[in-house]
């Protein structure tokens, strides 16, 4: 059998010969190059089943390479090699392609080895052989569904690669994305699995209470501190900590999580001596920091301690080939008997949840419950699912009338007339109440528009924000402010409700 060619790209004499003597002693054969044009004329020569760049050369950069060898020998394998201050294009070269990277000093001799023979088998795998995930176990211990679509997958990779590595990600996507989620993936692949994962959300405490839940406070501190209490940077010591809804953070809290990202020390509230913890932070947010950054609300230097990797998460619409694996997972786990029509898939393929994975698990739970047997039908899909599509179907069918009148002009006369005086409405089920309502709000939408064509002007309503203010004033009193509950039946995600009800100013 021909020895396994590794090629070794580093401008240090020294590292090219400690890898040489290491790697021969394994039975792979080495080439090293210096520079650009040896590297090059090596790669002319021969096939490598792995190269290890090092990202800062004289004459090139490790990136460019990266993009050489790949152009020229695709299957070959590559590893980075880089110093601290260069983890951040590390992590962009194995966004680019590259196996994995490595740091500088090197310590472990045992994992460089073991990273090669990885790396080497990786390359060296059958012709078509279906590469098993690295990543499926782990996932699949915490219930993270990855799906098929090509971008989630990617960025699965890439966060089981960083997972474990001691730096911290930072996590952006909409809300409901499932940024807690893939946070505990990250959690759960990392060395510190056996530790405390604790997740901390910046939006949901007024910041006094948040400093003390993060830092913890000194007996006497404030009113109140009656018993020294540790705070979540000392009860996740060797674990991770998610810091959730990090765009929240006021600048206060900004600053003491600055200090400890780059210190690694802290001090409880009223306390005088510094503590040392080691904590993995990952940061999550469904708002763009970077333009929080310009609008003052958010600092550049705590954005950049934050985001040694990024990891973008789709919305559910860019995954739509996921819809149906995701939606049977959520069928399943609520009634394991259950499934899914075809036409049922169809429709949930049709909408564009804007709720994203919440929403979909939400709808789900309710379908599950509003069927009567196990397969479930577009009828008991949410009425403002049914909406929805049936309004983006109406639209793409000019002349059809007005949306929702027929219903409900049909369903109202028939309660009519078999009403006694009282309200016939309440003869109805919640389900065909919803449709009732939502039927309505069509109605209203168009008659509303026809007036605006005559020059008519509606007598006036509540304005949006009394509007917003009512309803989830009317769900958290339905829910006995139960939040989860309330989030769930007003279809938004908790922290978006802890942040409405701060910013409206509601209280029980
Ligand atoms: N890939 C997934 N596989 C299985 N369940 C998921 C997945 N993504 C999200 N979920 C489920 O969807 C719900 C929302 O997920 P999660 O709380 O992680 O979202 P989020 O992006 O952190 O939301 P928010 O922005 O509101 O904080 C949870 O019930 C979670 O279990």
């Amino acid at each position: 059998m021909l020895p396994i060619q590794i090629l070794i790209i580093d401008d240090e004499a020294d590292v090219c010969s400690f890898f040489r003597r290491l790697l021969t002693k394994k039975g792979y054969e080495v080439t090293t190059a210096t520079n650009e044009p040896d590297a090059l004329s090596a790669l002319a020569a021969t096939r490598f089943s792995a190269a290890l760049v090092d990202l800062k050369l004289p004459d090139t950069d490790g990136l460019t390479l990266l993009q050489a060898v790949k152009a020229r020998q695709p299957a070959c394998e590559v590893i980075i090699m880089t110093g601290y201050s260069t983890v951040k294009t590390a992590v962009t070269a194995m966004q680019l392609g590259a196996y994995e990277y490595l740091e500088k000093p090197f310590e472990d001799i045992g994992q460089i080895e073991e990273l090669i023979a990885r790396a080497v088998a990786h390359e060296n795998r059958p012709q078509g052989e279906q590469v098993r995930d690295e990543w499926a176990e782990v996932a699949a211990a915490v219930g993270f569904r990855v799906g098929t679509a090509l971008p989630m997958r990617r960025l699965v990779s890439l966060a089981h690669k960083v997972a474990g590595k001691n730096i911290n990600v930072l996590i952006q996507g909409k809300t409901g994305t499932g940024k807690e989620v893939l946070a505990r993936f990250i959690h759960a692949a990392s060395n510190r699995a056996d530790k405390t994962f604790i997740p901390v959300n910046c939006g949901a405490l007024p910041e006094n209470l948040l400093e003390s839940e993060l830092f913890g406070h000194e007996r006497g501190a404030f009113t109140g501190a009656s018993q020294t209490r540790r705070g979540i940077f000392e009860l996740a010591n060797q674990g991770t900590l998610l810091l959730d809804e990090i765009g929240d953070a006021s600048p206060m809290i900004q600053v003491k999580l600055l200090r400890v990202l780059e210190t690694g020390e802290f001090m409880r509230v009223g306390g005088e001596r510094p503590i040392r913890t080691d904590v993995r932070v990952i940061a999550a947010t469904n708002v763009d920091l970077e333009e929080a950054i310009r609008e003052k609300t958010f600092r550049e230097d705590l954005y950049y301690r934050l985001n040694v990797v990024r990891l973008e998460i789709p919305s559910l619409q860019q995954r739509q080939e996921d819809i149906p694996d995701l939606a049977a997972h959520f069928v399943r786990q609520f009634n394991p008997a259950a499934h899914l029509a075809p036409e049922a898939v169809r429709m949930l393929q049709n909408y564009s949840w804007p709720g994203n994975i919440r929403e979909l698990a939400n709808v789900m739970r309710r379908a599950v419950v509003m069927c009567p047997d196990d397969t479930i039908l577009p009828d008991h899909l949410s009425s403002r699912l049914q909406t929805a599509v049936g309004q983006a179907a109406s639209a793409l069918t000019p002349g059809t009338g007005i949306p929702g009148a027929a219903e409900f002009l049909q369903a109202s006369e028939q309660l009519q007339e078999q009403s006694s005086g009282a309200n016939p409405f309440e003869k109805l089920t919640a389900p065909e109440l919803e449709r009732l309502l939502s039927a309505l709000r069509g109605i209203e939408t168009t008659v509303l528009s026809a007036m605006g064509l005559h020059g008519a002007t509606a007598s006036p309503r509540q304005g949006l924000k009394e509007t917003e203010t009512e309803a989830i004033r009317n769900a958290l009193n339905l829910c006995r402010w139960n939040i989860t509950e309330a989030a769930r039946t007003l279809g938004i995600g908790r922290n978006t409700l802890y942040r409405k009800i701060r910013q409206l100013g509601l209280s029980r």
